[in-house]
């Protein structure tokens, strides 16, 4: 089964107007279209499960997304939700919600059915049958781990480390917590996120900081046998374009740390939907926990989306994400239930047959298993048994039937009959474990009945002894498998230098690690081939090594290299949407492209390209015709700002507004006295300004545009933002 992906489109904010609107409804419930913002007439279709417009209630969403899940939850399934999209876009909306009813988001929701379930469950076992829910709740923040129950002022700078656990990534040190009623939990998630880091910034008055991730085990118990399953809900901070947010030296960091987490996973999503034998998820914290598509269960992506034109990039950006995260495959396996001997023997003992959270050990956990697949229950078989890790592995989209349904993907009986026991098609063994799926492993339960099964007078040390002995075996064949090393895309040698360099990264959690790291990215950057972006990790890691004479040779040698490419191709390129979309269709000529297939999109849409952790650039075959401005002279288009077609577009749309226009004909006007008054102008810039549009032809120095004036020598889209900004209509 692949991830779930449902899109909610958010509706429009006090500031924003219908008209900026690009994003409507298209009477079909599972496609979004947004247009081209290089070519309006074009349109960008992209299909998903389900879409959700902007009238959508919380509750609509959860009922038809979420509340079907709960049960398989509760056969033993984990649950896996995650909010994605542009900061803005209604991620946190979505996930906490507002505090009235109505407004409540998934979570909370989510919680207030568990516990009905529970109560339900035990009510018609008539007790024989306990649940217990624990949760944990953590955050990353600037790639360092937190755990939200504690108060910002208790915490270490470094946060919390994880470590690799027999192919697990675990969050060291964190704390669970019980919590018996919904009131006790919302308390408790209400106290935690205060804890969270969240800030005003331009684009979203409450912007979250960090990646939010919510655990919540459900314990269940008869007699002595215990099922544990984990929900887990993902609020992921959201990516910035930081040329719109105006953010500050300290909101620059984070932003730069959420934009470099979610490239990265961006990479990871697009490595493991195109089958690729690297995954880089060691690239970030939030990658390396998630391990997206590691693991096992359900998983639903809710895709949020800001309907105006000034996240149009960005929209176009995240449906090309979603696109690719809905190949991924899960496999669909529940947690089993597993034994414990203290429980069996209260049971004999006729003591409560309900685990107490204390007995598990529940509120201290020395070792976290990564949220996907909380295989908590591992660790309180104690030493016991040990079950492998589960199985996940990407399988090709050929496999699947094709043409399924939304509604029918996301039953509990679909899920349920989705079970894969095929052996995987693993394309990586190296972020992959290569298990062999866990029912060949004898599991406690199978154990203990072959220990039922034993003759009768063998002693309970020779039973003891024969289940070392097979958990051992199992586990020995588990070490085995583990060890098939993956394809390898770098050198030997590089690749020896990347993991030394990755260790001493771990290793280290003084600031240096933090420069450490933005070196290994820029590496690995550098190794693919990526420049550009090895180019700004250096840079970001400068500060960490002040005189460092080497590394600030690397940065200007590699600027001169990104100078010479740029000299070559500026006056034909301009910025693109990283997406190549699910499918095009031009209003004009009608083609048609395959629904799902990003490579076809990819020969279609021939030129785009990625060339940047977080900017794309296009270069067309044939050029661009410019605006009625390319008549500004030679020198002054080499030298000029180069425009990028999001800025452009935003600008465009706000052409008409009285501000732009008063502030096109002050410009116009070609009058310095006037010109530099405007904000952020100045004399020198304003004489710039009337010179430029003075060597034009008589017809073409007329500026219609703010894309236009951003052109300008000497203007940027910058200044054009401060002009606008400081006109009083
Ligand atoms: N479906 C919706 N209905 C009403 N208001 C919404 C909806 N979605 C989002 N909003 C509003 O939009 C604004 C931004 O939403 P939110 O804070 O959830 O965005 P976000 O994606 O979490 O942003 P960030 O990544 O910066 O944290 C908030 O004021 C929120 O109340």
């Amino acid at each position: 089964m692949s991830v779930r992906v449902v899109a909610r489109i958010r509706p429009l904010l006090h500031a924003e107007i219908e008209k900026d609107a690009i994003i409507e409804p298209t009477g079909d419930s599972a496609v979004v279209k947004i247009p081209n913002p290089r070519c309006q007439s074009e349109t960008f279709s992209f299909q998903f499960n389900s879409v959700y417009d902007r009238e959508t209630t919380q509750a609509k969403i959860f009922e038809e997304e979420i509340a079907p899940n709960v049960k398989s939850l509760f056969k033993g399934y984990d649950v896996t939700l995650f909010a994605y999209g542009v900061t803005g876009s209604g991620k946190t909306h979505t996930m906490r919600g507002g505090k009235s009813l109505n407004d409540r988001g998934v979570i909370p929701r989510l919680l207030s059915s568990i516990y009905r379930r529970a109560r339900k469950i035990e009510k018609d076992t008539e007790g024989e049958t306990g649940v217990e829910v624990v949760m944990s709740y953590y955050e990353i923040y600037n790639d360092k781990v937190f755990d939200l129950f504690e108060p910002p002022e208790k915490r270490t700078p470094a946060g919390l480390s994880i470590r690799d656990n027999n192919g697990k990534t675990v969050v060291v040190g964190l704390t669970e917590r019980p919590c018996t009623t919904l009131k006790e939990f919302e308390h408790l998630y209400d106290e935690a996120n205060v804890n969270r880091s969240t800030s005003a910034t331009k684009l979203n008055a409450h912007s979250s900081r960090s990646h939010a991730i919510l655990c919540v085990k459900i314990i269940q118990t008869t007699g002595g046998e215990t099922r544990v399953s984990t929900a887990s809900a993902i609020d992921l901070a959201g990516s910035e374009d930081n040329r719109r947010t105006d953010n500050n030296k300290e909101r620059l960091v984070e932003s730069a740390s959420i934009n470099k987490s979610l490239f990265v996973l961006a990479q990871c999503v697009e490595a493991i939907s195109k089958k690729q034998a690297r995954i880089p998820y060691r690239e970030s914290k939030m990658t390396r926990i998630l391990s997206l598509g590691q693991n096992n269960g359900i998983a639903i992506m809710i895709l949020n989306l800001a309907p105006v034109r000034s996240y149009h990039l960005d929209t176009l950006s995240s449906l090309n994400f979603a696109n690719r995260a809905k190949k991924i495959e899960v496999n669909e396996i529940e947690n089993q239930p597993f034994f414990r001997e203290e429980q069996s023997t209260k049971a004999k003992l006729g003591v409560s047959h309900a685990p107490s959270v204390e007995s598990i050990s529940m509120f201290r956990q020395p070792l976290r298993p990564k949220i996907l697949s909380q295989h908590g229950h591992l660790r309180d078989v104690a030493a016991n048994v040990v079950k492998p890790a589960r199985q996940f592995s990407v399988y090709t989209d050929k496999s699947k039937p094709a043409g399924k349904t939304s509604s029918a993907a996301n039953t509990s009986e679909a899920r349920s009959s989705g079970f894969n026991f095929q052996p995987t098609k693993r394309t990586s063994s190296e972020a992959l474990p290569s298990f062999n799926r866990p029912s060949k492993f004898p599991r406690l339960n199978d154990l203990a009945k072959t220990s039922q099964a034993l003759p009768q007078g063998l002693s309970k040390d020779a039973i003891e002894a024969l289940i070392d002995r097979k958990v051992s075996e199992a586990l020995a064949e588990h070490a085995d498998r583990s060890t098939v090393s993956s394809g390898e895309p770098i050198s030997e040698e590089m690749q020896k230098r990347l993991e030394a360099l990755e260790k001493r990264v771990e290793g280290q959690e003084s600031e240096r690690a933090e420069g450490l790291q933005y070196l290994l990215m820029a590496k690995q950057h550098q190794v693919r081939g990526e420049e550009a972006s090895a180019l700004r990790m250096y840079q970001l890691a400068l500060p960490h090594f002040p005189g460092n004479e080497k590394l600030a040779r690397k940065v200007s040698k590699l600027q001169e290299r990104a100078a010479e490419k740029k000299r070559g191709v500026v006056s034909e390129t301009m910025v693109a949407p990283q997406a190549p979309p699910t499918h095009v269709e031009r209003v004009t000529s009608k083609r048609k492209l395959p629904v799902d297939d990003d490579e076809s999109y990819h020969e279609a849409q021939d030129g785009f390209q990625c060339d940047d952790d977080d900017e794309f650039i296009y270069r067309p075959r044939t050029k661009i015709r410019r605006p009625p401005i390319a008549s500004i002279p030679k020198e002054h288009t080499t030298t000029q700002h180069m425009i990028d077609a999001h800025e452009s577009e935003d600008e465009l749309a706000l052409a008409t507004t009285p501000r732009t226009r008063q502030l096109l004909d002050i410009v116009n006007s070609k009058d310095v006295s006037q010109i530099k008054l405007l904000k952020g102008v100045g004399t020198k810039r304003a004489e710039a300004i009337v010179n430029c549009l003075c060597e034009l032809d008589e017809n073409a120095a007329v500026v219609s545009s703010l894309g236009q004036l951003g052109k300008l020598k000497g203007v940027g889209v910058k200044t054009v933002e401060s002009m606008r900004t400081g006109i009083v209509v």
